[in-house]
């Protein structure tokens, strides 16, 4: 399925922080949303969950995400967020086994054994299974990120949103974490992720949305978005382009950040 946004528009604090953004991320796609910082990517993804007081639409498929139940939802979408809370106590094993609560009936104390495959599978998939029985604020950050991603995984969400799921990690387990998400949506998942690394996004992404000051500046594939002009007009920076081994995903060189207009 596919996620359709129309003239999105969220305000705090009296501020409006997105205006009327529209577009639409392809079924079994990883659509990236990129744009500067505090261009409003992480509202973005915070509105499409009713997590922001918003005005506009979000449909997934038929489904209204914006106006479901919490729980039904959480059985077709599955967001990790840029930093996550979790109780300090519990286990790995515990923090992915809490994807699967909106699945398990009320009376169900442990997780039943398809829920029990389902966990293992999502640490073997995110490479956490050594870690199982570690508790998980004894964790750096970057295997944190990996845990909240299989937690994610446990859900087996039809749309996963990610917001900025690479940025504690290093630059190996980052391929591995965009590798998998391309597999994912090779099977029909629908992803969403929000990410500040344009090559990684060039080489990742079927489809991108720019976002700059809470507006759409452009949506399409990466060869028509990742310009050099772009570059300039969204970021402020001067690039050119590299030579990349497929001209559909291009590679950028940056130069220098263009002086600041006075
Ligand atoms: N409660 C609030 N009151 C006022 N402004 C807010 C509030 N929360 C967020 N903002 C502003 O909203 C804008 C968008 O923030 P958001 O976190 O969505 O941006 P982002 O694109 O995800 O940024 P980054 O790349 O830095 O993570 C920022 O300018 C931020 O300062």
């Amino acid at each position: 399925m596919s996620l359709r946004v129309e003239n999105l528009s969220v305000s705090k604090s009296n501020r409006p922080i997105l205006s009327g953004v529209s577009f639409s991320a392809p079924a079994g796609a990883v659509t990236g949303l990129i744009g500067p910082n505090g261009a409003g990517k992480s509202t973005l993804l915070q509105a499409l969950l009713g997590q922001a007081t918003a005005t506009g639409t979000a449909h997934f498929g038929e489904h209204d995400l914006r106006h479901m139940h919490r729980r039904d939802r959480a059985r077709l979408v599955a967001y990790v967020e840029q930093s996550a809370s979790t109780e300090e106590r519990l286990t790995v094993r515990d923090v992915v086994a809490l994807g699967r609560i909106p699945f398990e009936p009320a009376w169900q104390a442990e997780p039943s054994p398809v829920d029990g495959a389902i966990i293992q599978a999502a640490l073997a998939e995110t490479g956490m299974t050594a870690f199982s029985e570690r508790r998980f604020s004894t964790l750096s950050g970057g295997e944190q990120q990996r845990v909240h991603l299989a937690r994610a995984l446990a859900q087996v969400p039809r749309l996963l949103l990610l917001d900025e799921p690479t940025s504690h990690l290093d630059i190996r387990a980052q391929l591995q974490l965009l590798s998998l998400l391309r597999r994912k949506a090779e099977t029909g998942t629908t992803i969403v992720l929000a990410l500040h690394d344009l090559n990684l996004a060039s080489r990742y992404c079927d489809h991108l949305v720019v976002l700059a000051n809470g507006r759409l500046k452009t949506e399409g594939p990466p060869h028509s978005v990742l310009t050099p002009a772009l570059m300039l007009s969204v970021y402020g920076v001067n690039a050119h382009l590299g030579d990349s081994k497929d001209p559909l995903r291009p590679l950028i060189v940056f130069d220098d950040a263009a002086p600041n207009p006075d």
